[in-house]
């Protein structure tokens, strides 16, 4: 912190506090509250009592955090003031004053760092100086200290201002993000869902049987292969439409067989697949006998224009023996494949 050499004075202390200087009436028409510089006859008046002092550009006057007891004004030559990252600085000139809160109310942390822009000359006023003021001429110091006041005031509405403006922007970014981030997840999600059925897609399937994979939670689970029969002929005598509904009848099999942990999903065309998680092989055959036995009786209950196809089903158990996943997949497709051949309707399990 700089301190001013003392150059003129001539002061006395006197009984009336700063403090009792500050409720002095409001202020009067034309009056220019705001103003950041002291007026001719304000500046004559300080320049009487003020502690003239030289100091040189680059010289740091003081810093935000400190506490400071004196206020000072511009004789000549330029004072930046810097209030750190949220706020604009300033650059003051002649009759500028600052730091007058640190008089005012006393020991007050400076908010802003001061430093000399360029060589100046400049008036300080401690306590002292300022009561001498008030002897002097108490109501150009009424209007100094009104003035004062109001450039307090006016200066933590604006500050208020930029916060609620940048709380506002802070938030609009916020709910950007949000509603950006929901849409990545609902983009995602429907890159892993087939359109028709609402299943999980080929894409998906493979995915999520590669996680369970690298989590080592694949052994132990059933895959099954469920393929329609002849399906092509409904398509062929009943048009594409009636086709779409078969599909989506098949899915909802798969889809009401499916517990929470296990996925059904639609490889494409009119194969589709489940991964079933937590049954022995008698459970598993349980619930591939009634996939295929449910599919049979619904084909014959509806069957013009069909509602249902009978199914050919081929399933395996997923070892411990560390294949990776394609291997199990082409033993439930083997398991298929015979089925096919057996003429459909029927599940057969790869050993
Ligand atoms: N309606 C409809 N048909 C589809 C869709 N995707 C594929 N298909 C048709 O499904 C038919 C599948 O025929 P194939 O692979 O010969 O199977 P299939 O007729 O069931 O013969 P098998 O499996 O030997 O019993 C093709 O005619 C495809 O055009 C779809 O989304 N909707």
């Amino acid at each position: 912190m700089v301190s001013c050499a003392l150059v003129g004075g001539g002061w006395s202390r006197t009984g009336e506090s700063v403090a009792a200087l500050a409720h002095i009436v409001g202020a009067r028409e034309g009056e220019d509250i705001g103003a950041s510089a002291l007026n001719a006859d304000e500046y004559a008046l300080f320049a009487q009592v003020g502690r003239a002092c030289r100091v040189e550009a680059g010289q740091r006057l003081f810093q935000r955090g400190d506490s400071g007891t004196a206020m000072y004004v511009v004789a000549n030559g330029a004072i930046d003031l810097d209030f750190g990252d949220d706020l604009v600085g300033k650059r003051l000139g002649s009759r500028a004053f600052f730091g007058e809160l640190g008089l005012l109310i006393g020991d007050h942390a400076r908010s802003a760092d001061a430093t000399v822009a360029e060589d100046a000359e400049l008036l300080e006023l401690g306590r002292d100086e300022f009561e001498a003021l008030a002897q002097r001429d108490p109501h150009l110091l009424a209007q100094f200290l009104r003035r004062a006041i109001m450039r307090v005031v006016m200066n933590e509405q604006a500050l208020i201002g930029r916060l609620r403006r940048r709380n506002q922007q802070l938030q609009e970014a916020l709910d950007n993000l949000r509603s950006t981030t929901h849409q990545l997840d609902r983009t995602e999600a429907l890159t892993r869902t087939d359109e028709l059925t609402g299943l999980t897609n080929r894409r998906g399937f493979v995915l999520e049987l590669e996680q369970r994979q690298r989590e080592g939670r694949l052994t132990g689970h059933v895959l099954v292969l469920v393929d329609c029969d002849r399906f092509k002929s409904i398509n062929d005598t009943h048009g594409h439409l009636t086709g779409d509904r078969v599909l989506q009848s098949v899915a909802n099999l798969l889809r009401a067989v499916a517990g929470a942990d296990d996925i059904a999903c639609r490889l494409g065309g009119d194969e589709f697949c489940l991964l079933l998680r937590g049954h022995d092989r008698e459970a598993a055959a349980r619930i591939t006998g009634y996939i295929a036995d449910s599919a049979r009786m619904l084909e014959r209950m509806h069957n013009w224009p069909p509602q249902m196809t009978s199914l050919s089903i081929g399933a395996c158990m997923i070892g411990d023996e560390g294949n990776q996943w394609e291997y199990w997949y082409a033993q439930a497709d083997d398991a298929l494949y015979r089925a096919k051949r057996q003429g459909g309707d029927c599940v057969e399990w790869q050993v």
